[in-house]
């Protein structure tokens, strides 16, 4: 049954189409500071957000506000340089419609990158981290209202909702390039706070490694719609409490620091997908 969600997602990937962007095997979701990795795409269609119908755009420093298309790792890949946040003040049908266009141009995995803060006290700023599950703090669920059955089940499970072959290419590649990858729980916050260090507490207590803004939406999504979903957290500051003073200049330094070994992991695992 076609809805006016339904038109918007048919309008956004029939545009993207008709701009090249023909059938990509791997979507790519690049959080705060690490976009650059897209400009390795070779045979590049690069299309700014504000081009796109019914797309928002990027409104965070450190988030470029384009969709990249080409090849990388061997594959076609179809990569957000920049990603939309609910504390934008978006609504999460809006923070995760480029899941839905990546799906119907075709994509049938999903890589979700972000910047984090560290929650588990052996992580140091600077740690890549394999996420393994996610606990949803935002209080809000992207699947809420009326469920279109075109587009994925009413209930949605979710026991595996970060690919477990997956996770085990990312410690594979890991290993053969030498990075001391960690593995965790992201838990994900609605923002644009940083939490305070008795939600941090909270957050270890309840078993969180990570802290973040996002993804989780994105993911409940991709899961919604059968896409297999590979996660990594750049660990770019100790959570609040255990460092003074977080802001979004040294989150976006951190991921300047780690580009080039967070580049050479996610390019090898997309090749591994
Ligand atoms: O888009 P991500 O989740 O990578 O960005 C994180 C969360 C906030 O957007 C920002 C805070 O510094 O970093
Ligand atoms: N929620 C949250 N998101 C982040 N993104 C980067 N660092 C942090 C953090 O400490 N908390």
């Amino acid at each position: 049954m076609a809805d006016k969600y339904t038109q918007a997602i048919e309008k956004a990937s029939t545009f993207l189409e008709s701009k090249g962007m023909e059938k990509p095997e791997v979507g790519l979701i690049l959080g705060s500071g690490l976009g650059e990795l897209a400009n390795e795409a070779e045979n590049a269609v690069v299309v700014p957000y504000e081009d796109i119908p019914e797309f928002p755009v990027s409104t965070v420093e450190g988030h470029a506000g384009q969709l990249v298309y080409g090849d990388l790792g061997g594959k076609k890949v179809v990569a957000m340089q920049g990603r939309f946040h609910y504390y934008e003040g978006y609504d999460m049908q809006e923070v995760t419609f480029p899941v839905r266009v990546m799906k119907a141009l075709g994509v049938k995995s999903l890589v979700v990158t972000n910047a984090a803060g560290g929650v588990n006290e052996d992580f140091t700023p600077g740690d890549l981290m394999i996420i393994t599950d996610h606990i949803n703090m935002i209080g809000v669920n992207p699947l809420h209202g009326p469920n279109n059955n075109e587009l994925g089940p009413r209930f949605t499970d979710m026991s595996s909702a970060y690919n477990k072959e997956y996770q085990a290419v990312i410690e594979k590649v890991a290993s053969q390039q030498n990075i001391d990858v960690k593995k965790g729980v992201y838990m994900g916050f609605s923002g644009p706070t940083y939490e305070t260090p008795a939600e941090v507490r909270m957050a270890r207590t309840l078993g969180g490694d990570a802290a973040g803004m996002s993804t989780v939406p994105e993911v409940i999504v991709a899961n919604h719609a059968g896409l297999k979903v590979a996660g990594i957290s750049c660990i770019t500051n100790y959570a609040a409490g255990m460092q003074e003073n977080l802001n979004h200049d040294e989150v976006v330094e951190v991921t300047t620091r780690v580009r080039e070994t967070f580049k050479s992991l996610v390019k090898s695992v997309i090749e591994n997908l």
